[in-house]
């Protein structure tokens, strides 16, 4: 099982994505975010893969989520979900991403990974939560999930 992070900044009613540009989801929007390195926290891995995707930095950060997400029947990625609710810097578009800003009420969930449409507007009401995801064998098609609200990090 391969540990990783996500981030989700929101700001004035505005939530930060990326598109991805390679790559697990290359051409969808996500959070930014990646995988944990050896002796590496998973707060030490957002703040890292933040300012690499995006050359930003993030603060006032807390863990709101873990998402459990398997491909057939092996498990594929297990993701530390983090809200922040302010950055410093201007998002930059590096090799690896291209930010944009969507409302609150206007993310493109045709465009992201299907289990997003589940977890992320929980994250926008600030809420906490824990969710396992089931694809088929490719990770192409969401076929069963299952998830707990109000949890404690
Ligand atoms: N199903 C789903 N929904 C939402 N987010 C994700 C998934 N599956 C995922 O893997 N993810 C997220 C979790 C991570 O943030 C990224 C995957 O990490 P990846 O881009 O492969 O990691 P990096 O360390 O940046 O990659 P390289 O440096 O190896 O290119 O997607």
């Amino acid at each position: 099982m391969q540990d990783a992070t996500l981030c989700l900044p929101v700001v004035d009613g505005r939530v930060l994505l990326i598109r991805k540009k390679r790559g697990v989801g290359a051409g969808l929007y996500n959070g930014p975010g990646g995988k944990i390195e050896p002796g590496e926290t998973p707060r030490e891995c957002i703040h890292r893969e933040v300012n690499e995707e995006l050359r930003i930095g993030l603060s006032e950060v807390e863990k709101v989520g873990e998402l459990d997400f398997v491909f057939g029947d092996d498990p594929f990625m297990f993701v530390h979900v983090y809200r922040a609710s302010d950055i410093s810097g201007e998002p930059e578009e590096t090799d690896e991403a291209d930010p944009k800003w969507f409302d609150t009420d206007d993310v493109p969930y045709d465009e992201m990974w299907p289990d997003d449409r589940h977890w992320v507007p929980k994250l926008l009401d600030g809420e906490t939560f824990t969710g396992r995801f089931r694809f088929d064998d490719e990770g192409d098609d969401l076929l069963g999930w299952a998830m707990r609200t109000d949890v404690e990090f």
